[in-house]
């Protein structure tokens, strides 16, 4: 089924970028069809804006997929990654005799995903433009799949499931990078239990990449009911631009002990 869903998505992902015939600016906000919604004047939206945003989108009837409905690399990424997400889930609600036992996959079940920290609001909140890019992504996902794979109606008829795993993403998953060389990033992946590491600017954790493994290692001895953090940013870098990089790309004020010493030498 992901291949059957895959084939559908390549064939009109080719063939909406190769229609598009236009250029736009790296980080300006992407234009919208009439069924997507957008903000004209920036703004910091609210929790209710964002779902009647999705409620808007959702009710608009499904058709075949209109022309200008148009995404992006990223944005067709992004497409890709949910139908293997859902499939994943239409596989464990349904079929879940196909999984081996006792094999689950590093990244967690459906349920495991669930249960990770919701970031939508404030990522939309700091990036007003990705709501019209991920209701965009939505709308070409379900007219894209709603008469070529029926089996996954039930996971694009309401935005939910969508959602929910865009939600998830933001802000738990892990970069991969090429082990050895000059650190080229490969892309994304979600391993849910990795996900509940807090950041800590000295982290007693190491990370490590083992093929489409994250393994994870103590890199002193730990005390029992120590907290076990990991660095999700350059831990080189003095106290300001590790914050700032904290807050910019993770939206929270580091708590850790190394800030605070930092910040209190600094006055
Ligand atoms: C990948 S999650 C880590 C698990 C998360 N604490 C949870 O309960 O699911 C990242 C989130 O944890 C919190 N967090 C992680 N490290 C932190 C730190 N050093 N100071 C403050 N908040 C932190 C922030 O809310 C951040 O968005």
């Amino acid at each position: 089924m992901l291949s059957q869903a895959y084939s559908a998505l390549e064939k009109l992902g080719r063939s909406v970028v190769k229609n598009s015939k236009r250029l736009v600016a790296p980080g300006s906000e992407p234009e919208s069809s009439s069924d997507t919604c957008s903000f004209g004047e920036k703004k910091v939206l609210t929790k209710e804006e964002i779902d009647s945003a999705w409620k808007r989108v959702e009710e608009s009837s499904v058709k075949t997929l209109p022309n200008d409905l148009i995404l992006d690399e990223l944005e067709l990424d992004t497409a890709r990654f949910l139908v293997s997400a859902i499939v994943r889930r239409h596989i464990e609600d349904n079929h879940s005799f196909l999984l081996p036992p006792n094999a689950i996959s590093p990244a967690g079940t459906w349920s495991d995903l669930s249960e990770l920290q919701d970031n939508e609001l404030v990522y939309i909140q700091s990036q007003t433009y990705r709501l019209p890019s991920r209701t965009r992504i939505y709308l070409f996902l379900r007219n894209a799949l709603w008469f070529t794979v029926p089996a996954l109606r039930f996971y694009l008829e309401k935005s939910d499931t969508i959602r929910a795993i865009l939600a998830r993403d933001e802000g738990n998953s892990f970069g991969l990078y090429e082990i050895d060389g000059d650190s080229e990033m490969f892309g994304y992946a979600i391993y849910c239990s990795g996900s509940y590491f807090n950041h800590d600017c000295d982290p007693n954790v190491r990370k490590e990449r083992r093929g489409r493994s994250m393994a994870f290692y103590a890199k002193r001895d730990v005390p029992p009911g120590e907290e076990l953090c990991i660095n999700y940013i350059d831990l080189n870098d003095v106290v300001k631009v590790r914050r700032e990089a904290l807050s910019k790309y993770w939206y929270f004020d580091c708590s850790c002990r190394r800030c605070a010493r930092e910040l209190d030498a600094e006055v």
